[in-house]
C-alpha cells in the first residue's frame, strides 16, 4: 500500500494480461534496438576512424561486459514500466517506483539480494548502482540552451593559479574519483562506439540516431570551432549514461550505472568485479600484475602497470577498470600499484563492497576538479630547478608513453605535482580540456559542455534547488546571486549573456552555479560545492563498515595500529614510490612550500592522512624520511584494498559542520 501526494493510500494492481503485455513491450523494445543497431552499423554510422571528430572520447566511459548486460535488462524493465504507466494513466513514475513486483521481466532483472556476511573481515569485490531517465528541461518546460553554447558564453580559459594548492590535489582527486565512480555510457551491443553526429561533426536525421544519443548542438558561429573553419561543426557527440536495474527492485524511471564500487577501496587498481580483478591480479602472493622493466625498455628503471593492447603509442597501460591514458594519472597509478605490491609482501588479500555515490556529487560537484587542471605541467629536476621541458595535456592526452621513453620523467612529474599550483575553481577551464585537447587531431571535445549535458542526462535539478537543499536561500532573480551575504553563496558575476541565450534563474545548471560561487573563507570552493562534497565524503566514511577507523568490527584495527596508520602522508607515498630521486617533499602534498596562507584544518581538511601534528607546523620541504614513520600497517592500509585511508574532504565552517574524522 502506498500514498499519493495528498496522503491517500494507493495500491497498484496489475492484471495478468497487463503484466504479460508489459513484459512483451520490454522484450520487443530490445529486439527493435538490436535491429536498429545492426542497420546503423551496416550504414557505417558509428565511430570507427581516428579522423572522426569524436574518436576516443567514448573510451573514458566504456562499459564492462557486466554493465552491458545489466543495461539491456534495465532497458527491458524501463520499457515495461513505460507501458504500465501509459496503460494505467499514472501521473508520474513515482507510483511505479514505490512498488516491487513479481513480474517475470523484473524478477529476471532484479539484482540478487545481498546478505552481508557480518563477521567477514574483508570486503567483497563487486559494487552496486543508483536517477531519472528524462534529460532535464527548462523550468517552463522549454528546451534548455545548448550545453556547448552555455560553455562558450559562461566559461573562459583565463589562467588563474591557486597559490594555496598544488596540482597534487587535482591529480589525487582524479585518482580517487576513478576509485569510486565510473558512470558508463551506451555502446552498440557489439562494443562499437555510438556516433550521434556525422563523421564531420554535422547533425544527423532523427532516423539515424541511436536511442542513447543526446547530441549537443554547436552554434554555427561557435567562437572556437566555427569561426574561419572550413568545415562547420554543428553537433558534438554525447551518448547517454547506461541505466541499470535498481537495487530495491522497484520499477519506474532509470538509475544510471556506476561500474565501480561506491567505496574508497582502490577500485582504481583492482576494478570492481571478479572479471576485472582477474585481469589485474597475479594470483601469486596476493600481488597485482606489473610489466617488468626488463621487457619494456632500457630507459625504464621500474616495473610499470600492465601494458594493454592494441596500442597505437609507445605504451598503453591498464589498471582496475580502465586503460590509464590521462597524462599524469599514469605515474600516480603506477606509484600506488608499486606500493601495493610491496605491502602485499607483508599482508595479504582483500576486496571491496557497496553503497551509493550521489549523482549531485559525481555528475556535478566533484567535477570541480576539471577547473583545477593545468594545461601545461612543469617538470622539475632533482635539485628542484625547473626543467626546460614540460608536458601539455593536449599533447599527452591518450598517450602516457613518455613514462617509457624518458627515464627521468616519472620523478619529474611527481616534483611537478608537488610544486606547481593548480588552477582556481571558477568559470575558467584550461583550454586543453575545453576547446583544444588532442590539438593535432582536430578532435571536438569540451569537458564543460559534457559536464553540463551529463547533469541534464542524469536529470539533476538546477543550481537553485541545490542551494536550497544545502540550507541556503533560493534566489528569485539573477541579481539575487550577487547580493552580498555571509550566510549564502555569492556569485559576483555569472557570465550569462542574455543576447546569446535566455534562461531563468531556476535553470542554471548546478555545475555552472557551483563553480561560479566565491570560495568560502579558508576553502578553495564555494558553499554549495562544499556542501555537496562534504556530504558525500561524510557518507563514504560513515556508511562503510570497512572504514579503517571503525571500531568493534571483526576487521577493526587496534588503537596502536591506528596510531601508526595515521602517521601516513601522501607526501610520503610520493617519496617512497618515486624512482628514488624525489628526496624531499613538503609534509602536506597539497600545500605548496611557497604558500604563506595557513590552511585551517577545521575549514579545509583536504587530506586526512597527515595526522602527525608535526606536519601541521611545518610548511617547508623536508627530507622524505621525515614525512612520516614507516610502518607496515600504514603501508597496507594506504595501498591495500581492505581499508582505504586516502580520503579527501572539504568540511564546513563550524556552524554547519558535518561530523568529521576523528
Ligand atoms: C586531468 C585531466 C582530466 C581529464 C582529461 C578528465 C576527463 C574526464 C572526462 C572525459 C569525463 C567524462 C565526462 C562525461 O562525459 O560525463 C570525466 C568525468 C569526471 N571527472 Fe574528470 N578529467 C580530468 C580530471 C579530473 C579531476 C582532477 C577530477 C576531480 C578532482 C575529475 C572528476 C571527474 C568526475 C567526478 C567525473 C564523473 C565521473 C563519472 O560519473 O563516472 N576529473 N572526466
Amino acid at each position: 500500500m502506498y500514498k499519493t501526494e495528498d496522503a491517500t493510500p494507493f495500491v497498484l494492481h496489475f492484471t495478468d494480461n497487463e503484466t504479460q503485455m508489459s513484459e512483451a513491450a520490454g522484450y520487443s523494445y530490445v529486439d527493435r534496438l538490436t535491429q536498429l543497431e545492426e542497420d546503423l552499423f551496416a550504414q557505417g554510422q558509428y565511430i570507427k576512424e581516428e579522423s572522426h571528430p569524436f574518436y576516443r572520447m567514448p573510451q573514458f566511459k566504456k562499459p564492462q561486459p557486466e554493465a552491458q548486460e545489466l543495461a539491456r535488462k534495465a532497458a527491458r524493465m524501463l520499457e515495461a514500466a513505460q507501458y504500465l504507466k501509459i496503460k494505467m494513466s499514472l501521473p508520474n513514475d513515482e507510483f511505479l517506483r514505490q512498488t516491487t513486483s513479481n513480474f517475470t521481466v523484473i524478477n529476471k532483472t532484479c539484482l540478487a539480494v545481498i546478505t552481508c556476511p557480518t563477521a567477514s573481515k574483508y570486503r567483497t569485490i563487486d559494487g552496486s548502482y543508483s536517477n531519472i531517465q528524462t534529460p532535464r528541461a527548462a523550468s517552463n518546460g522549454s528546451a534548455l540552451p545548448s550545453a556547448r553554447l552555455v560553455s562558450t558564453v559562461v566559461f573562459g580559459g583565463a589562467d588563474r593559479a591557486l597559490n594555496t594548492t598544488t596540482l597534487a590535489l587535482m591529480q589525487f582527486g582524479q585518482l580517487i574519483n576513478h576509485d569510486f565512480q565510473s558512470t558508463t555510457q551506451f555502446t552498440f551491443t557489439n562494443g562499437s562506439d555510438i556516433s550521434c553526429c556525422t563523421s564531420t561533426g554535422g547533425t544527423l536525421n532523427a532516423s539515424q540516431l541511436h536511442p542513447a544519443c543526446l547530441p549537443i548542438s554547436v552554434p554555427t558561429n561557435d567562437r572556437f570551432w566555427n569561426v574561419n573553419a572550413t568545415i562547420i561543426t554543428t553537433c558534438m557527440n554525447f551518448i547517454r549514461s547506461m541505466a541499470g536495474p535498481r537495487l530495491d527492485c522497484s520499477i519506474g524511471y532509470a538509475d544510471q550505472l556506476n561500474q565501480n564500487t561506491h567505496w574508497l577501496d582502490a577500485s582504481t587498481l583492482y576494478g570492481s568485479s571478479t572479471t576485472t580483478a582477474a585481469l589485474v591480479r597475479n594470483f601469486t602472493g596476493g600481488l597485482l600484475k606489473t610489466t617488468s622493466k626488463d621487457v619494456i625498455s632500457a630507459t625504464v628503471s621500474r616495473d610499470l602497470l600492465p601494458i594493454s593492447s592494441p596500442c597505437t603509442t609507445a605504451a598503453c597501460f591498464y589498471a582496475g577498470p580502465a586503460i590509464i591514458t590521462k597524462h599524469s594519472l599514469a605515474p600516480l597509478t603506477t606509484g600506488f600499484l608499486t606500493r601495493f605490491n610491496q605491502c602485499q609482501h607483508q599482508q595479504s588479500d582483500d576486496r571491496p563492497d557497496q553503497q551509493r555515490i550521489r549523482y549531485r556529487f559525481a555528475t556535478a560537484a566533484f567535477r570541480f576538479g576539471h577547473s583545477l587542471v593545468q594545461g601545461s605541467v612543469k617538470l622539475y629536476a632533482e635539485d628542484g630547478s625547473l626543467l626546460n621541458t614540460s608536458y601539455t595535456m593536449s599533447d599527452t592526452f591518450n598517450d602516457p608513453s613518455r613514462i617509457v621513453t624518458d627515464k627521468t620523467y616519472f620523478d619529474a612529474v611527481i616534483r611537478g605535482l608537488l610544486t606547481q599550483p593548480s588552477q582556481s575553481i571558477d568559470q575558467n577551464v584550461d583550454d586543453s580540456l575545453w576547446n583544444r585537447p588532442f590539438r593535432a587531431k582536430n578532435i571536438r571535445f569540451d569537458i564543460v559542455a559534457l559536464n553540463i549535458q551529463r547533469g541534464r542526462d542524469h536529470g539533476l535539478p538546477s543550481y537553485n534547488t541545490y542551494r536550497q537543499l544545502c540550507g541556503f536561500t533560493k534566489v528569485t532573480s539573477f541579481s539575487g546571486l550577487n547580493a552580498t551575504s555571509t550566510t549564502n553563496p555569492v556569485i559576483p558575476t555569472l557570465r550569462v549573456d542574455k543576447s546569446c541565450f535566455n534562461i531563468l534563474v531556476d535553470d542554471i545548471d548546478v555545475y555552472v552555479g557551483g563553480l561560479a560561487e566565491i570560495p568560502l573563507t579558508g576553502s578553495i570552493a564555494g558553499p554549495t560545492l562544499n556542501c555537496l562534497i562534504a556530504e558525500q565524503f561524510n557518507q563514504i566514511k560513515f556508511s562503510d563498515r570497512y572504514f579503517y577507523e571503525l571500531g568493534n568490527q571483526a576487521h577493526s584495527f587496534t588503537a596502536a595500529q591506528l596510531t601508526e596508520i595515521r602517521k601516513a602522508s601522501l607526501a610520503r607515498i610520493f617519496c617512497d614510490n618515486s624512482d628514488q630521486t624525489v628526496l624531499t617533499a613538503q609534509p602536506k602534498a597539497f600545500v605548496p612550500v611557497s604558500s604563506t596562507i595557513l590552511v585551517r584544518e577545521e575549514l579545509l581538511r583536504l587530506i586526512l592522512l597527515n595526522y602527525n601534528p608535526l606536519f601541521f607546523n611545518a610548511n617547508a620541504k623536508v627530507l622524505c624520511t621525515a614525512t612520516c614513520n614507516h610502518h607496515p600497517f600504514f603501508e597496507f592500509e594506504a595501498m591495500g584494498k581492505r581499508d582505504p585511508v586516502l580520503i579527501i574532504g572539504i568540511i564546513y565552517p563550524s556552524s554547519r559542520q558535518l561530523p568529521i574524522f576523528t
